[in-house]
């Protein structure tokens, strides 16, 4: 199945399970790709018969913006359901990462996969 990607889309939230986390916005960086017959759109070089990325990244965009969940694991979990249910997506494998929350590690974070390919 062919696959429309965002890669690297930083936001900032709220998001930690610590009471020090709870009054700060932090950083967190997603990849996500995203299954999706790219014939039809590049048949008639139509942006209405694909995922619009661009439309997808300012979502993820508002939906950080209003959120501040404990874990990346609910950040994860709410953002795949949203994004599925908005835009049609069969299938998504999203990895968000939290860069900074571990000493010594680059990032910690999840990766998950929703849906059917
Ligand atoms: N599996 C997880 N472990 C941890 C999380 C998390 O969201 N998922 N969060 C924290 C803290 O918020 C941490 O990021 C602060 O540095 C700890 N472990």
């Amino acid at each position: 199945m062919d696959r429309v990607l965002i890669e690297g889309l930083s936001v900032e939230t709220v998001i930690g399970v610590y009471d020090w986390e709870r009054s700060i916005r932090q950083r967190l960086v997603l990849d996500l790709e995203m299954a999706s017959d790219i014939r039809p759109a590049a048949a008639g070089d139509d942006l209405d018969k694909t995922l619009n990325y661009a439309a997808i990244s300012e979502r993820i965009g508002e939906f950080a913006e209003a959120s501040d969940f404990g874990l990346v694991e609910t950040f994860a979990e709410r953002l795949a359901a949203l994004l599925r249910e908005e835009f049609a997506i069969p299938w998504l494998r999203m990895t968000l990462r939290k860069p900074g929350a571990v000493a010594n590690a680059t990032a910690v974070g999840v990766c998950i996969e929703r849906g059917q390919r």
